[in-house]
């Protein structure tokens, strides 16, 4: 029999944290080796061999940080990471050979299929915008998928020589038209009642075509936090994106 792998969860206190240390006190091959949240001594981790980080955008790189020094690897799923500090992160990894780090802005099978289907269809269709209706309690806007999401769809459409989506507005004074993400116009929805949900709307001559994910519940990140987790040993380096470990490359 294989020995447990020894875990260690950052954000510990948190929605998303609370939800990862019950996921893996309840995996036979994990054992919950720590639990840290705001101002407790990340230390040696608990000893533990992966860690499992969701926190805030601005902790999230020291916590990581910490742990690739420590020579653990992370499965991050805390957003706000932008090119400087993945830049950042690159440079810290490159002095600790065989530590593997995997971030990804959404671990539901559901939003991943999703991103890619959205990637897929980008360039049929002059027409784009991405809609994410979260929580009230999020403290970020747009949402790390529908970032992602549109980043994709821009690559896409930029590949197959698409240009601006069309739009005639000259006058919007209260941004009632969203944010744009790499020229992608993004809507950012915050309802009681909602946990996490999104949808790409993609339009073309006398047709839309709807793609739509609903995260019901914070129990469908998990199957992909624990995939993170048993896979991230063997990708050292820095992983972007949980499709990358499951056969979803291009
Ligand atoms: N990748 C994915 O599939 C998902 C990502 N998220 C992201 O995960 C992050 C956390 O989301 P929630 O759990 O809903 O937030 P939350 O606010 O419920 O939890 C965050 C936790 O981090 C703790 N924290 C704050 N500063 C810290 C520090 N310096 N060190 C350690 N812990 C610290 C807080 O005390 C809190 O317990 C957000 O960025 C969110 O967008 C959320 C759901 C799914
Ligand atoms: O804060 C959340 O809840 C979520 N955050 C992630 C994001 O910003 O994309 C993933 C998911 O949407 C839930």
């Amino acid at each position: 029999m294989s020995e447990s792998t020894r875990v260690a969860v950052i954000g510990a206190a948190g929605r998303m944290g609370a939800e990862v240390c019950r996921a893996v006190e309840g995996a036979d091959d994990l054992t919950l080796v720590g639990r840290f949240d705001q101002g407790d001594d990340l230390g040696d981790l608990g000893g533990a061999q992966v860690v499992v980080e969701f926190s805030v955008p601005d902790a999230s790189p020291a916590n990581v940080r910490h742990c690739v020094e420590q020579g653990v690897h992370v499965v991050v799923g805390t957003t706000g990471w932008d090119e400087a500090r993945l830049g950042s992160l690159r440079g810290t990894l490159s002095d600790h050979d065989g530590v593997g780090v995997l971030i990804a802005p959404n671990f539901a099978i559901g939003a991943i299929l999703m991103m890619r289907f959205a990637q897929e269809a980008a360039r049929f269709y002059e027409s784009v915008e991405v809609i994410e209706l979260h929580h009230p309690a999020k403290v970020d806007a747009p949402s790390g998928t529908a970032a992602r999401t549109a980043s994709l769809i821009a690559a896409a459409r930029a590949e197959a020589g698409i240009g601006d989506v069309p739009d005639a507005t000259t006058q919007d004074p209260d941004g009632a038209r969203g944010a744009r993400v790499d020229g992608i116009p993004v809507h950012s929805v915050r309802l009681r009642g909602l946990v996490a949900h999104q949808e790409v709307l993609l339009g073309g001559v006398g047709e839309m075509l709807t793609l739509r994910h609903d995260s019901f519940d914070r129990t469908s990140f998990m199957p992909g936090v624990l995939a993170g987790v048993r896979a991230v040993g063997d990708h050292p380096g820095l992983t972007v994106g949980l499709e990358h470990f499951l056969g979803l490359d291009d």
